[in-house]
C-alpha cells in the first residue's frame, strides 16, 4: 500500500537531522552505513510499489504529517556527506593531530577566542543520557501515520512527546539508533490477536533496551468517505491485527466483503481519503477519521470490548532499575540441549516467588532444528526455540539477580531486554483513541 503525504507544517526529519548536524554531534560512521543501506532497501521497496517512506515527525497532539520520502533521503544524504567530510578532515589533519598540537605546542597558532561553529563539539554526558536534555521535547518514533494506535501509545507513555511517524518498525528502531528519535514504541501483544511475533524478532535483532510499557485499550471504528453507505462497500482495509480483532463484528454487520491488509490502521484511512475510494472502508481510530475527513460508519467494532494492545518503549540506554515501585523485566534465552531445561529455568523464578507474566517462544533462526539420533528408532528432529519471558521483578531486586544467575547455568544464550516500570494505570477498557 502507498502512504500519501497530506500537506502540513510539521517539522520534518530533514530539519531534525540538520539540527543534529548543527549541534555538531559526531555520528559514528557505522551508523551512516546503516542509514545508506536503508535508503537502498526503501528505494527497492518503493519501486515495487509496496512501501512508501513517510518519515515526517509530528507533534503528538497536533497530528502533523509532513515531509516526503525524498526529504528523508536527502536528509540522510546530508548526514552521510557531513560525516564523510568530517572523517576526511580528520584524516587529512592526521586524526588526533589537534591534541598533539595543543599538548606538544606545535606550530598551530592557538586562537582561543574565535570558535568556529563548524567544528564538531565533543559529546557531553547529556548527549549520552537516556533522558532528553532539560526542556527538550522527547521524540518518539512509531510505525504508522498520525492516527495510528502506536501514536496514541506514544502519547500515553510520554504525554508531551513529539511523535515521529515511520513507515516500518525497522525504521523506528533505526531512528533511535541514529539519534533522530529518543524512543521507539513497539506493539508486542494484543488481547485478541496474541503476540506480534515479528516485533519479538526485531527486539532480538536490534540492541535497543525496553524502558517502559503501556497497555492501550483499542477501540476500532469503521470509516468511509462522507456519504458512503455500508451497502456500497466491496472491501475493508486495515492492519492485519485490526482486521483479525474485528473479524466477527464485520460479519455481523453483513460485511462479507474482501479484507485487505495494509501497513497500519490510520494509513488505511489516509489511503481511502487520498484516493477517493467510495467502495472501501478502513478499520481505524476515531482520531484517524478526524484527521483524514472520514465518517464513522460503526464504532466499537472490535470483537471484544476490552480489546487491549501492549506496547513497549525502547531506548538506546537502559534505565536504572529501582525497587520502590513495581517493575517488570524482559529476557530472552536459548537453552542447552535437554528436555527438562525449560522447567529448570522457569523454576528458578518459581522458587523465588517471582511471577512470570508472559512466556513466548520463537523458532531459533540460526539453529532451527536439533537432530537426535536414536539407532533403534531413527532420527528425531526437534525445533529449537528462543524463549521470551517477562517476570515481575526489577533487576535491582536481589531475587531477580539470583534467578538470572541460575538461569545462566542452563542456557546457551541469555539477554536482558530491559527492566522497566510496569504500567499501573487503572484498567478502563473504554475508548482512548
Ligand atoms: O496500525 C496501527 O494503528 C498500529 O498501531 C499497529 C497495531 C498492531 O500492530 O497491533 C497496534 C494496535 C492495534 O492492535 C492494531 C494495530
Amino acid at each position: 500500500m502507498q502512504y500519501l503525504t497530506p500537506s502540513s507544517s510539521g517539522i520534518n526529519l530533514k530539519s531534525l537531522i540538520r539540527s543534529k548536524i548543527q549541534s555538531h554531534l559526531v555520528v559514528p560512521s557505522r551508523l551512516v552505513i546503516k542509514c545508506a543501506y536503508r535508503f537502498e532497501s526503501s528505494n527497492a521497496a518503493a519501486n515495487t510499489g509496496t512501501i512508501n517512506t513517510n518519515g515526517a515527525p509530528s507533534t503528538y497532539n497536533a497530528g502533523h504529517v509532513g515531509a516526503s520520502r525524498a526529504d528523508w533521503q536527502s536528509s540522510c544524504a546530508i548526514l552521510a556527506s557531513k560525516v564523510v567530510s568530517q572523517q576526511q578532515d580528520t584524516e587529512m589533519s592526521g586524526g588526533a593531530g589537534n591534541i598533539t598540537a595543543v599538548n606538544g605546542h606545535t606550530m598551530i597558532d592557538l586562537d582561543l577566542v574565535a570558535i568556529n561553529d563548524n567544528q564538531p563539539k565533543p559529546l557531553t554526558i547529556t548527549d549520552l543520557s537516556p533522558a532528553p536534555m532539560h526542556g527538550a521535547q522527547l521524540r518518539v518514533a512509531y510505525q504508522g501515520v498520525p492516527g495510528a494506535y502506536s501514536e496514541a501509545a506514544a502519547g500515553k507513555a510520554y504525554p508531551k512527546c513529539e511523535a515521529i511517524p515511520c513507515d516500518q518498525f525497522e525504521v523506528a528502531f533505526q531512528a533511535v539508533e541514529l539519534w533522530i528519535a529518543d524512543r521507539a514504541v513497539l506493539p508486542v501483544e494484543n488481547s485478541l490477536g496474541g503476540s506480534i511475533h515479528r516485533n519479538y524478532d526485531l527486539l532480538l535483532r536490534h540492541r535497543l533496551h525496553i524502558v517502559g510499557e503501556v497497555q492501550l485499550p483499542v477501540h476500532h471504528c469503521l470509516l468511509a468517505l462522507p456519504g458512503v453507505r455500508k451497502e456500497y462497500l466491496t472491501r475493508v482495509i486495515s492492519h492485519p491485527q485490526a482486521l483479525a480483532q474485528c473479524e466477527l463484528t464485520l460479519t455481523k454487520l453483513g460485511l462479507n466483503v474482501a479484507r485487505e491488509a495494509v501497513d497500519d490502521t490510520a494509513g488505511a484511512a489516509e489511503y481511502i481519503a487520498a484516493n477517493n475510494l467510495r467502495d472501501t472502508a478502513a478499520i481505524a481510530s476515531a482520531r484517524a477519521a478526524d484527521l483524514y475527513g472520514l465518517q464513522i460508519l460503526a464504532e466499537g467494532i472490535q470483537d471484544d470490548s476490552s480489546n487491549v494492545t501492549r506496547f513497549v518503549m525502547l531506548a538506546r540506554e537502559p534505565i536504572i532499575p529501582r525497587t520502590d515501585r513495581p517493575f517488570k523485566t524482559s529476557i530472552v534465552f536459548a537453552h542447552h540441549e535437554g528436555t527438562s531445561v525449560l522447567f529448570k529455568v522457569l523454576s528458578a523464578f518459581a522458587f523465588r516467588n517471582i511471577s512470570l507474566t508472559k512466556i513466548e517462544s520463537r523458532p531459533h533462526r540460526n539453529r532451527p532444528i536439533r537432530v537426535v539420533d536414536d539407532a533403534n528408532v531413527g532420527t528425531a528432529k526437534h525445533f529449537e526455540y528462543m524463549f521470551y519471558v517477562d517476570f515481575e521483578a526489577s533487576m535491582a531486586d536481589v531475587r531477580a539477580q539470583n534467578a538470572l544467575a541460575e538461569v545462566q547455568e542452563f542456557t546457551s544464550f541469555l539477554r536482558v531486554l530491559g527492566s522497566y516500570p510496569m504500567d499501573m494505570t487503572p484498567w478502563c477498557p473504554s475508548r482512548e483513541d
